[in-house]
């Protein structure tokens, strides 16, 4: 049985099969062209709040990795920038290619980064995740890119976990940490409506991505690529390239925080 991924037979290219949404008005990601963007001074700088201690975990999800939030309170969330209300953490994760050249989701007038990270928060004016995810205003997501530099210490402790949580299903402890300090120092964004970039793809993301990058280094972009999309046992195949490609922007309007 071959779930949804991103080999040759199972791919972006094939989810439209068993998620006719992937070829919807509202698809993410795409590509930001920034000239084309338009300015919006009503947008209000983002406001991010997270306590480092509802930290719960680090999860090979056969997908990715991601570090899971505990969201049944209001300490680590996302408020103002183009959202109303509150929007709370639930889990930040990445996505990374083969190599340098590739790797992002969202593009820049068609570049693609290394890797991009998505901090995922959900509408608390929904009961929980699983109901907003289904809600046209139910996820934020916000998108940092990284970009090959000098290593990146406050990635460090995250690529050190990464040796326990190899396989596909492996989880480990992961306490203790502010997602915040993997932000750049400028929080300028763009934003628009969007999906979820897997299946089940849906149209239910205000996305927010800003516009400087973090730095990685080649060494750490190696440690993203030790992770596999196999279990325990199975042939090992390299998590790799777990990036869809940009959609079509379908008339939506890019807006920016900022001139
Ligand atoms: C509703 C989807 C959810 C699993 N997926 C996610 O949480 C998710 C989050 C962010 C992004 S991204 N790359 O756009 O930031 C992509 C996917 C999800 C949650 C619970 C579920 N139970 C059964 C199926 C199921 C799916
Ligand atoms: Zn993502």
């Amino acid at each position: 049985s071959h779930g949804w991924g991103y080999g040759p037979n199972n791919g972006p290219e094939s989810w439209a099969g068993e998620f006719s949404i992937a070829d919807g008005p509202r698809q993410s990601p795409i590509n930001i062209i920034p000239s084309q963007a338009q300015y919006d001074a009503s947008l209000k700088p983002l406001k991010l709040k997270y306590d480092p201690s509802n930290s719960n975990g680090i999860l090979n999800n056969g997908h990715s990795f991601q570090v899971d939030y505990v969201d049944d309170g209001n300490t680590s969330m996302l408020t103002a920038g183009p959202i109303s209300g509150i929007y709370r953490l639930r889990q930040f994760h990445f996505h990374w290619g083969a190599s340098d050249d590739r790797g992002s989701e969202h593009t820049v007038n068609g570049i693609k980064f290394p890797c991009e990270l998505h901090l995922v928060h959900w509408n608390t004016k929904y009961a929980s995740f699983g109901e907003a995810a289904g809600q046209p205003d139910g996820l934020a997501v916000v998108g940092v890119f990284l970009k090959i530099g000098a290593a990146n210490p406050r990635l460090q402790n995250v690529l050190d976990a990464l040796n326990a949580i190899t396989f596909k299903g492996k989880q480990n402890n992961f306490a203790n940490f502010d997602p915040k300090t993997l932000l750049p120092v400028s929080l300028d964004y763009w934003t628009y409506d969007g999906s979820l970039t897997t299946p089940p793809l849906l149209e239910s993301v205000t996305w927010i991505v800003l516009k400087e990058p973090i730095s990685v280094s080649p060494a750490q972009m190696a440690k993203f690529r030790s992770l596999l999309f196999t279990g325990e046992g199975e042939a090992p195949c390299c998590m790799v390239d777990n990036y869809r490609p940009p959609q079509p922007l379908k008339g939506r309007i890019i807006r920016s925080s900022f001139k």
